[in-house]
């Protein structure tokens, strides 16, 4: 099943830089992992915000919020999730 997340990162002004920094490298280890197995199958920056637009594929939305709460800058996620499905259009096989 393939999910657009949508990931707006929001960090107060005040929080610690060092400890920020550490959960952006947790953060990047993870999304390595979840890139190499292809659950986070596809990312992009939104130009001029600290947001990404994010393609998920996953077995079910149970594991698509597990992932997601798993993930170290969760805490500072606003997260959209949009379910995807197949266009009858489409001449690719592994967009479903
Ligand atoms: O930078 C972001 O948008 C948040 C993020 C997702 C994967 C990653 O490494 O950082």
């Amino acid at each position: 099943m393939l999910f657009k997340v949508e990931m707006d990162v929001k960090v107060p002004l005040d929080y610690d830089v060092d400890h920020f920094a550490d959960l952006k490298r947790k953060e990047l280890e993870r999304f390595q992992e979840l890139q190499k197995v292809g659950t986070w199958r596809h990312i992009w920056r939104v130009v001029g915000l600290y947001s990404n637009i994010s393609i998920f594929d996953v077995t079910s939305s149970s594991e698509l919020h597990d992932v997601l709460i798993s993930l170290p800058l969760y805490p500072f996620m606003e997260v959209r999730v949009t379910a995807l499905c197949r266009h009858p259009s489409s001449i690719h096989d592994d967009d479903r």
